[in-house]
């Protein structure tokens, strides 16, 4: 495979296992080229494993792992150059001046993009002279994304970028992604629990579950698989399991509510078989859509996933 892939990641039967711990499960995953590629989990889907293998600092126990076309096993640092990456911690030596550490990292990549830095570093109040240890979390959130854009990477991997910032740093990180004219070059991979930032920002929603590629489309497909529906049954209302794709059942104001995934207008007829009175559906959320989805599969053993 050459260098301009379509693919800038590319998994066939990917399995990581730690001892007993089978974090990747023959994973095959292909990201396209360009836009912002959201991956979800929950805790332990193997997001972070996934990264660590394909950024060559695990080996897979199985299967192959490729970034931008090259094998992850075998990067050189002219592929890592490549491949911007920030994460919720943002680690950079606390007693270093802003002004040094945009001095080291000019020197370390050759595409430096100082108008890339500079436009993005605007949308925060940072001071060339301060220390790294003196910025607040969100504006060291922002310095780590001016640099890693500055790099002009072909691939940005964000991880969780924004835990622990307030709403307001939040939504000035989105922004300043956003409207960088630097990350509409590169392909986005933004990795979060924050379902309103990946509605906000993705193109693509990728769902990982127990290290297996669950559901991979537009946010809005997704959302268009999950229903919710109101009825008002007396009595108790059928089984949880003999409700079709059921993702959450809660009763409020004496009224049935569920949540199903992949049911149509079959699901009325359903609920009208077991003596709903009335019977009326509703979209939902990328929130509720997602949340539901993963909470459903959490719980459920092994093997009796949705
Ligand atoms: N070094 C390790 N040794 C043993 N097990 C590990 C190790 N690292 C991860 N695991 C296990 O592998 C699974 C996947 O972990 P991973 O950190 O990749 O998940 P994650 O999706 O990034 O989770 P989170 O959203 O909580 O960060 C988990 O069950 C975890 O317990």
């Amino acid at each position: 495979m050459s260098d301009h892939s379509d693919y800038v990641i590319e998994t066939v039967g990917l399995s990581k296992r730690y001892g007993r711990k089978l974090a990747l499960d023959q994973l095959d995953l292909r990201i396209p080229r360009g836009r912002i590629h959201a991956i979800v989990g929950a805790n332990g889907a193997g997001k972070s494993t996934l990264f660590r293998v394909l950024l060559g600092f695990l080996p897979p126990s199985a299967g192959t792992a490729r970034i931008l076309g090259r094998d992850s096993a075998a990067l050189t640092p002219a592929d890592r150059a490549r491949i911007g990456f920030v994460n919720e911690e943002h680690t950079l030596p606390g007693w270093l001046r802003v002004s040094a550490v945009i001095a080291a990292q000019r020197r370390l990549y050759p595409r430096w993009d100082q108008r890339a830095f500079d436009e993005v570093i605007s949308h925060y109040h940072v001071l060339p002279e301060q220390k790294v240890g003196q910025l607040s979390r969100g504006e060291r959130a922002g310095l780590n994304l001016a640099l890693a854009l500055a790099q002009r990477p072909e691939l940005l991997v964000l991880d969780e970028p924004t835990l622990g910032l307030d709403v307001v740093a939040k939504r000035a990180f989105l922004e300043s992604l956003m409207y960088s004219n630097a990350a509409d070059d590169c392909t986005v991979i933004y990795c979060s629990h924050q379902m309103e930032e990946i509605e906000r920002v993705a193109d693509n929603l990728i769902i990982l579950e127990r290290g297996r590629l669950k559901h991979m489309s537009a946010p809005d497909d997704f959302c268009a698989r999950v229903t919710h529906w109101v009825a008002d049954i007396p009595f108790k209302g059928p089984e949880p399991q003999r409700i079709p794709g059921l993702l959450q059942l809660q009763r409020l104001d004496g009224l049935h509510h569920y949540l199903v995934l992949d049911q149509d207008a079959q699901f009325e007829q359903f609920l009208r078989a077991c003596g709903a009175r009335s019977v009326q559906s509703m979209p939902v959320s990328l929130d509720r859509a997602v949340n539901s989805f993963l909470a459903k599969n959490h719980a459920a053993p092994a093997g009796t996933q949705a």
